[in-house]
């Protein structure tokens, strides 16, 4: 990066959260800009680059990733993707934004973990950008404060319109649950110990081969119980939610908000449609503090040590989602290298 000029960043996927994300570098967040782009599928990293100027194309992402333009990698691949993706970037000791999950699994994730280490300094935030959201910040100061007491319980609910053809039934654990076990970690400040799930009979069309909707259940090692519903195709609003019950009281986010109109006997809203709608402010300030954060030589925000605890509790949950019983979470001891405390 030129002294004071922006930072040149590569965006590895872009489909519908990469394309997103260039967008954003480009016309939101200031002190950056797009200098590479790589997409297995050609043609669609061509169509995106040409909406940027001085933005280069690329099919592997490892030559984007090795051009002297580029400073930091967003990677937006597929998550199976992002290890290799992560690789070519600490080659290069370049700061990382990955999109959750680090890796699907905590094998894979354990090795980035490693390899981060021995970098000798943070180069990598994952992207549980709930942390950037109003009303989860607000929900987490108000459980801090202590007025409502000791949390007892998280009830959430987590439902799509549709997500992408390819989803397997895994993958309602590993991307889109993955939100949850990061926010209860970071709400609640305890690790998940066990993880149960059930499912009624699936709904019909595409969530019959999803065995969609499912009901999933954390343990924590502070008493807690959090169970969430994640409701892959439910067709009709993209709803995420999380109330909260304490000893004293209950605190609730994700109400559906926009105009309410009466007329006619009747009374309705607004449901959003989707999580570029729902969280986009909240990608905009998590792009935005990353960007400085890397200007400055850090990297801040969610670290891999959060990245690998999902993905251990994701393992634990794809295992319950199997053999429907309730399974122990394993993970290694917190390294001293992510500091102290637990989330
Ligand atoms: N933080 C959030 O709220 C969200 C995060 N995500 C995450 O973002 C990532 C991408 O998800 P979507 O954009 O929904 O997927 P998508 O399927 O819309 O886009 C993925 C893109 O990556 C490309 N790709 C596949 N393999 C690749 C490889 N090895 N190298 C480079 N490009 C490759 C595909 O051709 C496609 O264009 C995933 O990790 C997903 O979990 C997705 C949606 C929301
Ligand atoms: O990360 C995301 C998607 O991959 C996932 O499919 C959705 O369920 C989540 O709400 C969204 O935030």
């Amino acid at each position: 990066m030129a002294a004071n000029g922006p930072l040149g960043v590569a965006v590895i996927g872009v489909g519908t959260m990469g394309a997103d994300h260039v967008r954003r570098i480009d016309g939101v967040v200031g002190g950056a800009r797009v200098a590479a782009v790589a997409d297995v599928d050609g043609d669609r990293a061509r169509a995106v680059a040409e909406t940027v100027e001085g933005c280069a194309a690329y099919t592997e992402p490892a030559a984007a990733i090795a051009s002297p333009e580029v400073d930091a990698v967003l990677i937006a691949s597929p998550g199976p993707a992002h290890e290799e993706a992560l690789s070519a970037a600490f080659e290069r000791d370049l700061p990382v934004l990955c999109e959750k999950p680090l890796t699907p699994d905590p094998d894979s994730a354990l090795r980035v973990l490693e390899a981060e280490q021995r970098l000798g300094r943070r180069r990598v935030q994952v992207g549980f950008m709930r942390r950037f959201d109003a009303d989860y910040t607000r929900l987490r100061r108000t459980l801090a404060e202590g007025g409502l007491g000791r949390p007892l319980m998280l009830h959430c609910r987590h439902r799509n319109v549709s997500v992408h053809p390819y989803f397997t039934r895994e993958m309602l654990i590993t991307d889109c649950v993955a939100h949850e076990m990061d926010s209860t970690r970071w709400l609640l400040g305890q690790e998940i110990t066990a993880v149960t799930v059930l499912r009624p009979a699936p709904g019909s069309g595409p969530s019959e081969a999803l065995d969609d909707p499912q009901l999933v259940i954390f343990e924590t090692d502070g008493g807690a119980l959090v169970d969430v519903e994640i409701f892959a195709h439910c067709g009709f609003g993209y709803q995420v939610r999380t109330e909260a019950v304490c000893e004293r009281g209950t605190a609730r986010i994700g109400d559906d908000h926009g105009m309410v109109t009466r007329t006619a006997g009747r009374w309705g809203g607004e449901i959003a449609q989707g999580y570029l709608e729902r969280f986009g402010d909240a990608y905009d300030r998590e792009v935005r503090l990353w960007v400085d954060a890397a200007r400055r030589g850090e990297v801040t925000g969610p670290s891999a040590w959060d990245g690998y605890a999902v993905a251990a509790v994701s393992r634990a949950g794809v295992v319950a989602q199997a053999t429907g019983r309730r399974t122990p979470v394993e993970m290694i001891e917190r390294p001293a290298f992510y500091g102290p405390g637990r989330r």
